[in-house]
């Protein structure tokens, strides 16, 4: 299977499971605690894809307030898309337009210097879209919707995140549009994983399959950095587990001397272990691309080892060199999932490190 990039699923909806009335005007869902969070989301994906008809009917902009501007994609099967759109118009990221093969040639002149027009096949491919994605270093996607959107993802099964939110009101109208229309969902239950009142509205944050396992998993390496002792350097823990997700080993900074980094003292259990093709392993800090201590970084292990999955809570901060574990990793193949919201717990641990402030 392709790689394709972390997808998170945004979207507000009224207590009757609508996206917007059948107004001009957009309706807003969300309140201001909510619009708030929603452009935190944005700053932390490499990229926002909202559908068409969204640009066609919204004219968003797509920007973040609270951090650099993700890259803006959209999809369409119609290239019915206006040049003077401020998707297009507005901020310096780049704009990517994945069109149904017929629609390239055409839109592609039309947006000449605006965007780049890719071919998504005829019908477009989803799966062909992440993976372009993916290959463009793409590796947190927010799927903004509308509809249509994120009837497609979640019936295609891509979906890692769901954040819905209920706004307080019914809309009623036949016409709107629904948060999702009808198509074959992920069987089974979502896992729920934080629910949050913003003002008026309330968040439910979902995981899916995989998403929830790694969620879960990723929180025993956090927990693990607590039996660290007092360090100058980062406190770090780390936990291996096999392609179905069993534990092969744990390790956790200055477990057995003051140099050993977690990921390094979990791989030092396994040796040569054959699972390690298909291992995740779970880090609450981005491995190391550079080190004093030791002359192998945590990279380079993970790279010898062959473990093909690596998913961490909390980029290294420059505190003492600057890291580029992710990009060297992603670089040579492998994938690479960033699990933000377990990183204030990390800062917490590592509160002790200058310019770290305990969350
Ligand atoms: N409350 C919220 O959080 C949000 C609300 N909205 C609302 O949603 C509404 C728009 O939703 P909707 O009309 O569903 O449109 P979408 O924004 O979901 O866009 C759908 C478009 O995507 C393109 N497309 C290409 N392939 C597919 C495929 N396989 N499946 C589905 N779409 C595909 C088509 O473009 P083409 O027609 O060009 O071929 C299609 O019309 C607006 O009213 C907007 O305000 C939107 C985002 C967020
Ligand atoms: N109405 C609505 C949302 N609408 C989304 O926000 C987009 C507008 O983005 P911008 O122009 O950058 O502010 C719009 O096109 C749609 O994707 N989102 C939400 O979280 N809550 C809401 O209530």
């Amino acid at each position: 299977m392709s790689k394709r990039p972390y997808v998170l699923s945004s979207a507000a909806m009224s207590l009757d499971g609508f996206l917007d009335d059948t107004s001009q005007e957009r309706l807003l869902l969300s309140s201001p605690e909510d619009f708030e969070r929603v452009d935190q989301v944005r700053a932390g994906a490499d990229a926002i894809l909202v559908g068409a008809n969204t640009i066609r009917t919204d004219n968003p902009r797509l920007l973040s307030r609270s951090g650099p501007d993700p890259v803006k994609v959209t999809l369409t099967t119609s290239g019915k898309l206006d040049p003077g759109a401020k998707f297009f118009t507005t901020g310096d990221a780049a704009k990517l337009v994945y069109a149904a093969s017929p629609a390239v040639r055409p839109l592609a002149a039309q947006l000449d210097g605006l965007a780049t027009v890719i071919d998504a096949g005829d019908p477009p491919d989803l799966h062909r879209i992440l993976a372009d994605l993916a290959e463009r270093g793409i590796g947190r996607l927010m799927v903004e919707g509308g509809g249509g959107i994120h009837t497609l993802f979640l019936t295609e099964d891509v979906v890692d995140e769901l954040h819905l939110v209920v706004a307080p009101f019914f809309v009623g109208q036949r016409e709107a549009p629904r948060f999702v229309g009808a198509g074959r969902f992920p069987q089974g239950r979502l896992t729920l994983a934080e629910t949050r009142q913003l003002g008026d509205v309330v968040l439910l944050r979902y995981l899916t399959g995989q998403a929830a396992l790694d969620h879960r998993r990723l929180a025993e390496a956090v927990a693990l950095a607590d039996n660290c002792p007092p360090s100058t350097t980062f406190r770090v823990g780390a936990v291996i587990t096999d392609a179905a997700g069993d534990v092969l080993a744990t390790g956790y900074s200055g477990e057995h001397d003051p140099h050993d980094h977690a990921e390094e003292s979990a791989l030092a259990k396994l040796g040569d272990d054959p699972r390690l093709a298909g291992a995740t392993i779970y880090s609450s800090l981005e491995p190391c691309s550079a080190r004093a201590s030791r002359p192998v970084t945590c990279t380079q292990h993970i790279l010898d080892a062959g473990i093909p999955r690596v998913v961490f809570a909390w980029r290294e901060p420059d505190v003492f060199v600057d890291a580029q574990g992710t990009e060297l990793l992603r670089a040579a193949g492998r994938e690479v999932i960033e699990l933000p919201d377990l990183a204030a717990a990390v800062r917490r641990t590592n509160s002790h490190l200058p310019g770290v402030a305990g969350a």
